[in-house]
């Protein structure tokens, strides 16, 4: 099949791809960590995934490579080309599988490992009663409790893309999931609402971690 990158298409990637440029200077890629990727508004059967190993502070558009959501390979244009996508790219598109995602951060900002380090031996992150819950999509009031999924770490990516569904699809209000002395991944429907999720993790790990300190 070939896949020429459509127009729409090309705006997301430079949109997102000027979004990892930021984040790299805000300290979420440091050592070339982190992975972004975006689903094809042109073809439902095409991710566009981050390449393994890029500097996000030279990243840009011509960084993002398609796959196939269905046999999770790279198109069959770019497979002779030395070029890899993301060591990460399963849990990206277990994400687009079972959610309404249309973009995907993580992160390797160092406050996601503290905060995931406050809930030792636990599943989940419970947070609560905070008013910027409500820059997650869907809610409303502070007076709720949302649990972020955490995992630990692996280099089994394909095993760990497979444990994740479960954890994602019982936390309807969660848009991130932690995995210890790793990051954060995080997803929106949009580039804008998975940066304004990203940001609300960020505030919620300052303000437990500040909390922390303090007790
Ligand atoms: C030095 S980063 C280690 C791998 C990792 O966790 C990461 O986020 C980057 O992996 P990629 O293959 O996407 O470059
Ligand atoms: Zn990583």
């Amino acid at each position: 099949m070939s896949f020429i990158i459509k127009p729409q298409d090309l705006e997301e990637m430079k949109k997102l791809a000027a979004l990892v440029r930021v984040m790299n200077t805000q300290g979420h890629n440091p050592a070339t960590s982190g992975n972004y990727s975006l689903r094809s508004k042109t073809n439902p059967e095409i991710a566009l995934v981050s390449e393994s190993g890029i500097d996000k502070s030279k990243f840009t558009e011509e960084n993002f490579l398609p796959l196939y959501h269905g046999t999770r390979q790279m198109l069959e244009s770019y497979t002779n080309t030395g070029r890899k996508s993301s060591d990460e790219t399963d849990i990206h598109l277990t994400i687009y599988q079972i959610t309404k995602a249309n973009c995907v951060l993580h992160s390797h900002m160092l406050d996601a490992l503290l905060f995931a380090d406050l809930f030792q031996g636990k599943d989940f992150a419970t947070i609560k009663h905070l008013e910027l819950l409500k820059g997650f999509k869907g809610v409303k009031t502070h007076e709720l409790e949302i649990n972020i999924p955490i995992f630990d770490n692996t280099q089994d990516i394909r095993n760990l893309a497979e444990e994740i569904k479960p954890a994602i699809l019982s936390q309807p209000n969660s848009y991130g999931l932690l995995l210890r002395g790793h990051g954060i991944y995080v997803w929106g429907e949009t580039v804008e609402e998975a940066k304004r999720h990203l940001e609300v993790f960020e505030y919620i790990f300052k303000y437990y971690l500040n909390s922390a300190r303090r007790a």
